[in-house]
């Protein structure tokens, strides 16, 4: 086999990336999702309120080339400026915290961004990969169903480090690498109250104790939410000591502390939803970049080999893109 195309499997952020890349370089690309939407740790949660972004809320850029993607995706209308009232909580102690970092997100919602990314590549939803072999010539994968997927000259495994190693059973040296970019979870809650809660707050950096952010949906360029809806969430700490609780106890108590926090008299929310990521951040930054072997042909990124942020996943599915396609 001498022709070029490429299996990718995940279509988050760094998946989309190096598919996007690829694709302008008119190499062919099959994209593969465990998920039926595409997204990941992107992607927006439809709900009886509207959609949700259990995940990603904002992020940041600070890399030169991933600031020339955000402002194509400006122009493209998916994403806009997000100046939010700032806040911060220490020891129960709520304060105004304004900063001049510039933030972004998508609109309407988060996963506006990915599925603008996605556009028509070919991709296959419902379909989680559980196995990649090598063969003499190519690669070939094969799901969950038992189903064979292939051939493939070359494969970018773009998941989160625990699924990635595993994915990488045929190049021992890059799981093992994996293996050892452990992953925290995060337990996220949204709550949606009938009446706007009577606060000037629009996100808050909470410093100690079980929640870690707070954000309102309000405020952010394109909602058009009938209720006032937070996003809350939880500390990697707190969340992997009530990793196993049940939704309904995760919102009774992230909620208690969101109404003892927010410094304003906060009813029972008329809607409340709780999602919980098992791989939701990377325990600590790594600086690989991407990893590869150029030789078989097979690269994993993701925010796990950077930052555990957006930029993260972006720059790790570029870099991707960039090694593969340098090696041909
Ligand atoms: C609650 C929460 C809040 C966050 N907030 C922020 C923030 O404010 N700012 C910020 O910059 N970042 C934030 N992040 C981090 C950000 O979401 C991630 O860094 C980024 O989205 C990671 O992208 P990725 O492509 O590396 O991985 P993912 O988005 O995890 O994509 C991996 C994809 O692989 C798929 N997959 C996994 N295994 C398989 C398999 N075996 N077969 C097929 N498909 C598979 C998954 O379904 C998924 O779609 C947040 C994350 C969480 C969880
Ligand atoms: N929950 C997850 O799984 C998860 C959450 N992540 C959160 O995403 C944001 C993004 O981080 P980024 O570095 O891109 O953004 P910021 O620059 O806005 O925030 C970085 C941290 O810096 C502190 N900070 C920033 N601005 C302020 C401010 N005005 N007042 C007080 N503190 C500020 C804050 O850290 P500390 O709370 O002080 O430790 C920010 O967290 C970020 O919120 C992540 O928590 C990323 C990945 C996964």
């Amino acid at each position: 086999m001498n022709s070029v195309f490429v299996a990718i499997i995940g279509t988050g952020m760094a998946g989309l990336t190096a598919a996007r890349a690829l694709d302008k370089a008119g190499i062919a690309v099959q994209l593969f999702d465990k998920s039926r939407g595409s997204g990941g740790r992107m992607a927006s949660k439809r709900s009886e309120i509207g959609t949700l972004d259990m995940g990603t809320q904002y992020f940041t850029a600070r890399d030169r080339n991933f600031r020339t993607a955000i402002r194509e995706w400006q122009e493209q209308g998916w994403v806009a400026e997000w100046k939010p009232n700032l806040y911060q909580a220490r020891e129960g102690v709520l304060s105004a915290s304004p900063d001049e970092q510039e933030r972004w997100v998508g609109i309407p919602h988060t996963s506006a961004i990915t599925r603008g990314l996605l556009g028509d590549l070919p991709v296959t939803f419902s379909c989680r990969i559980t196995e990649v072999f090598h063969g003499p010539t190519h690669w070939t994968l094969q799901d969950a169903s038992g189903q064979g997927h292939g051939p493939f000259s070359h494969v970018i495994i773009a998941t989160p480090a625990p699924q990635a190693s595993a994915l990488l059973a045929a190049v021992p040296v890059l799981a093992s690498t994996a293996t050892s970019a452990t992953m925290d979870p995060v337990w996220s809650v949204a709550l949606g109250f009938e009446k706007p809660l009577p606060t000037e707050v629009q996100g808050c950096f909470v410093q100690d104790g079980p929640l870690e952010w707070i954000e309102r949906d309000r405020g952010k360029p394109g909602r058009d939410n009938r209720l006032d809806t937070w996003g809350l969430q939880a500390s990697s700490n707190w969340t992997r000591k009530n990793l196993d609780l049940p939704k309904e106890a995760v919102i009774e108590q992230l909620y208690g502390v969101f109404a003892e926090l927010i410094g304003c008299t906060v009813p029972a929310p008329a809607f409340a939803l709780a999602h919980r990521w098992l791989y939701g951040r990377p325990a600590q930054p790594h600086e690989w970049g991407v990893l590869g072997n150029a030789g078989l042909g097979v690269y994993a990124c993701g925010d796990w080999c950077l930052s555990g942020r957006v930029e993260g996943a972006w720059l790790s599915g570029s870099e991707a893109a960039r090694r593969l396609l340098v090696q041909l």
